[in-house]
């Protein structure tokens, strides 16, 4: 069986198609696969912020047409990358995830003017070193981390999990994890996904690389964007791991607080999260 699969044309959407498509060939030798590479809105537009061209959503749109439109099987991205609000026509399968959490990367022992374009990074920021200046960072993360050595930054934030994607040389460069306790993930961060069109074969033959405990953490995280009709315009972290034995979900939005619940208790988080969105 030949799939067609689409990823995006940027390094870590290759990066990660390739290390999806390298686990299923290992259960599923008889699986062969055509790679179809795609050159979407998000990657021709990198001189403006995404919340002015389109939030949430623009990487992916075109592969939702693609699929149903059948010119591509699958598509391939980080679960981060997806919209809140997914059509009901696809389905996801998800890989065991990596690492959730963002790293600071520093150039400098006093850090001053840091780099990032994520509403979600900037607030955490301002909590966590209130002097210090947020100033817009985009491009790929190589571009980013190059902008970081040109001196443009005397540190950027990045996910853990898209450096350990690419592997960039990070020689010279002081490399703090932040702890996503404190600094809230964004939903779905770390986690590789396939999607494809329900009522398709995919489901059962990507069961070899479906993790369920990732999937747990993957739909609650969605649940609380799609909640709060949130998207990239939006500050919003949202994390969920297994506390002895107990699903639970941390989350944050705009001003608000960290709040910690277990996953039934959702809806009244929700509330109190939209609640105190604009400060207390
Ligand atoms: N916004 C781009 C993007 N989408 C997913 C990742 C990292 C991989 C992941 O979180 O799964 C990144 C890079 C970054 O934020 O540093």
């Amino acid at each position: 069986m030949k799939i067609r699969v689409g990823a995006r044309g940027s390094q870590l959407s290759i990066a990660q198609m390739d290390i999806v498509l390298q686990a299923l060939k290992q259960k599923r030798p008889d699986l062969t696969f055509e790679k179809v590479i795609m050159k979407t809105k998000g990657d021709l537009i990198l001189n403006r912020s995404l919340k002015e061209i389109g939030g949430k959503g623009l990487f992916v749109g075109e592969f939702e047409e693609a699929l149903k439109e059948g010119i591509i099987d699958i598509a391939i991205h980080s679960g981060k990358d997806l919209p809140a609000l997914s059509s009901s026509y696809f389905a996801f399968s998800v890989m065991k995830r990596g690492v959730p959490y963002d790293v600071l990367i520093k150039n400098k022992d006093q850090v001053q003017v840091i780099g990032t374009s994520s509403p979600r990074r900037e607030v955490l920021l301002h909590k966590l070193m209130p002097n210090a200046q947020v100033k817009m960072l985009r491009g790929n993360i190589n571009t980013r981390i190059e902008k970081l050595r040109s001196g443009e930054y005397d540190a950027i934030i990045l996910a853990q999990a898209g450096l350990e994607r690419l592997q960039p040389s990070l020689a010279g460069l002081e490399v703090v994890p932040l702890d996503p306790e404190v600094f809230v993930p964004a939903s779905c961060q770390g986690i590789l996904t396939i999607e494809y069109l329900k009522d398709s074969p995919f489901q059962e033959i990507f069961s070899c690389i479906h993790d369920e405990e990732t999937y747990q953490a993957f739909m609650l995280e969605r649940q609380v964007m799609q909640g709060l009709q949130a998207s990239c315009h939006d500050a919003v972290g949202a994390y969920s791991t297994m506390e002895k034995g107990e699903r639970m979900i941390r989350s944050f939005y705009h001003q608000s607080p960290i709040y910690y619940e277990k996953a039934d208790q959702l809806p009244l988080l929700i509330q109190k999260l939209k609640e105190h969105a604009h400060g207390d």
